[in-house]
């Protein structure tokens, strides 16, 4: 696999130089009934662009439903995309002619998930754990540097006394400390880039910190991520760049301080009225319309929020917005700013 990196200006998603793992449009449906002809779908990823570069996080925030794990799962390929196309450095990676390896491509980039424990075998040790992916993608090490390497990811993911942690078993370990396991994993498939879905949800408060910090170390080593949550609090506080999804569309991006602390779109300022803060009572009532959250098919119209949003028009039911850009990087899909 070449280790090029393209150079493509991505419209949606700003400046952009070396792009790593860059997605173009994509779009994701799935079939809502079994039907073999007229089979009806709903669409939960709507022409998304964004890119992950090296040593750099994006957060992708939004409400259950928002498509943000299944744009994850594309970018595994675990889902093939209706359209659109999603390049790692410079190959398409659903490319039918060039394919990738799936080995080759779980190389480069790894999921780690909310419930660490669903993703460890419950019969095997950490060291198997670790020993295996090390054996599977580094054939090159022999059962002594295995053993060696295997002990350095254990303590390089703080868990310590490293050798006691090798034979032990998930289940006696701590939610925290499964988490660093799976973490443990990825570093050694070698994994240039993390999908983390959710991956503090799970864990007491207490503890979430320590594994955001674990991650942002990582991200001094190169490791890219791409950082799903519910919290756009810890986006804030851990990736550089923060997209704000609504119904499988992205409906605000950019710097991440700039989206959380000067949002822009009335479904971002609704996600960070949510954000409790000590002292003062929020209305959200006056923020939003009560009203379902759509469901949205490939013959949707309109702007995904329009049935919520406080300042919708007639326009903004039958029409998708266009990105503005607002400042450097600070983008949004709202009539309110074209
Ligand atoms: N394999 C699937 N088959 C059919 N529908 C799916 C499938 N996976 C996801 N969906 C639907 O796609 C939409 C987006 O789901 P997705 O899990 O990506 O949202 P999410 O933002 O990650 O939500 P959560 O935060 O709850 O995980 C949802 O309506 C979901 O029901």
């Amino acid at each position: 696999m070449t280790e090029v990196m393209i150079d493509k200006s991505a419209p949606e998603t700003g400046h952009v130089e070396k792009a790593s793992i860059y997605v173009e449009d994509l779009v994701i449906d799935f079939p809502t009934d079994s039907a073999i002809f007229r089979r009806r779908y709903m669409r939960a990823v709507n022409q998304v662009s964004f890119v992950l570069k090296a040593g750099e996080a994006l957060a992708v925030v939004g409400e259950s439903g928002s498509g943000k794990s299944t744009c994850a799962r594309a970018l595994c390929r675990l889902y093939k995309p209706t359209s659109g196309k999603i390049w790692l450095q410079d190959v398409d990676v659903n490319e039918q002619q060039h394919q990738l390896s799936q080995r080759d491509y779980a190389k480069e980039v790894q999921m780690i998930f909310q419930d660490p424990f669903g993703s460890l075998n419950p019969v095997h040790t950490i060291r198997h754990h670790l020993s295996r992916p090390l054996r599977i993608h580094h054939p090159e090490l022999d059962d002594e540097q295995i053993e060696q390497r295997t002990i350095e990811i254990i303590s390089r993911v703080g868990l310590s006394p490293a050798q006691q942690t090798a034979d032990k078993y998930p289940h006696e370990l701590s939610g925290g400390q499964r988490q660093r396991v799976a973490i443990a994993r990825a570093l050694a498939v070698g994994a240039k880039f993390i999908l983390a879905d959710e991956p503090i949800s799970m864990l007491d408060v207490s503890i979430r910190l320590g594994i955001l910090n674990l991650m942002e170390d990582m991200k001094k080593d190169g490791i890219g991520f791409l950082y799903i949550t519910h919290d756009i609090a810890t986006a804030r506080y851990f990736a550089e760049r923060t997209a704000v999804m609504y119904v499988g569309h992205m409906v605000e991006w950019g710097n991440s301080d700039s989206v959380t602390q000067n949002p822009q779109h009335p479904y971002t300022k609704l996600l960070i009225s949510a954000i409790p803060e000590p002292g003062i009572r929020k209305d959200r009532k006056e923020m939003a319309r009560k009203a379902d959250i759509p469901l949205w098919t490939p013959t949707s119209v309109g702007c995904p929020f329009a049935e919520r949003c406080l300042s919708a028009t007639e326009q903004c039911k039958t029409t998708m917005p266009a990105v503005t850009q607002l400042a450097e990087d600070h983008f949004v899909r709202c009539f309110l700013f074209e």
